[in-house]
């Protein structure tokens, strides 16, 4: 069972990121200047995909050479993806679902890891391996904020990072709720940016971002 210690743990992680760029990288040698570039633009703590076949090898490549990066994996679907994923050494793990053989893997790890929810049923299912800290996805088209309200009347001690459909225009909206740890998506690292390993445009938008939710 997930203890309380590694859940506050995984909090206090989400809490320090803020908002968590969901990085699909293709080519190997684009991890380590995308990694640079969102650092450069005060984002450190990453979600490598594991969309792609080169994702592990990403997340050890940025590790190794970005040392102020805080690099996690995510699209994490299986336990065996599950058990790669905790001998890498990342900071964290998160699914945009789950499945009770997963929640079982990393219920008996230490790697915090964050299930994703899209409604009651799944989050209690999540609860009852001492998993209250969740990946609302996909966050807007699952009912937004309104469906976000509703799910913290029954679970009001649940942390939600929301992800799908949060960029620029509304993550200081979902941040300001009381129960959003962090927010995450594609939005700071567009995928055609780092096709044409534009570093400078991607460092860009997360100080755009990060300018915008200090203002607000
Ligand atoms: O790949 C995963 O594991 C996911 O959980 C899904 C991503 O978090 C969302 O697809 C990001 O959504 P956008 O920011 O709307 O692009």
């Amino acid at each position: 069972m997930t203890t309380t210690a590694q859940q506050n743990h995984l909090v206090a992680l989400f809490k320090a990121a803020t908002v968590i760029p969901v990085l699909t990288i293709e080519r190997i040698q684009d991890a380590v200047p995308l990694a640079k570039a969102l650092v450069a633009g005060g984002v450190r703590t990453l979600e490598v995909t594991m969309r792609t076949p080169v994702a592990i090898e990403a997340a050890r490549a940025m590790m190794a050479e970005v040392p102020e990066a805080v690099v996690g994996i995510g699209t994490i679907l299986k336990p065996a993806d599950f058990v790669r994923v905790e001998k890498l050494g990342v900071a964290f793990g998160i699914s945009p679902g789950l499945t009770p053989d997963l929640l079982k893997v990393a219920a008996d790890s230490s790697l915090p890891f964050a299930p994703g929810i899209a409604t009651a049923s799944e989050l209690m299912l999540a609860l009852s391996y001492g998993l209250d800290v969740a990946k609302f996805f996909p966050a807007e088209q699952a009912g937004g904020i309104k469906g976000l309200r509703a799910l913290g009347g029954p679970f009001p001690n649940v942390r939600f990072c929301p992800t799908g459909g949060v960029g620029e225009a509304n993550a200081a909206t979902w941040l300001a709720e009381p129960n959003v740890v962090a927010v995450g998506g594609s939005w700071l690292c567009p995928t055609a940016e780092i096709k044409a390993g534009n570093w400078a445009g991607i460092t860009a938008i997360c100080q755009r971002t990060l300018k915008a939710l200090k203002a607000t």
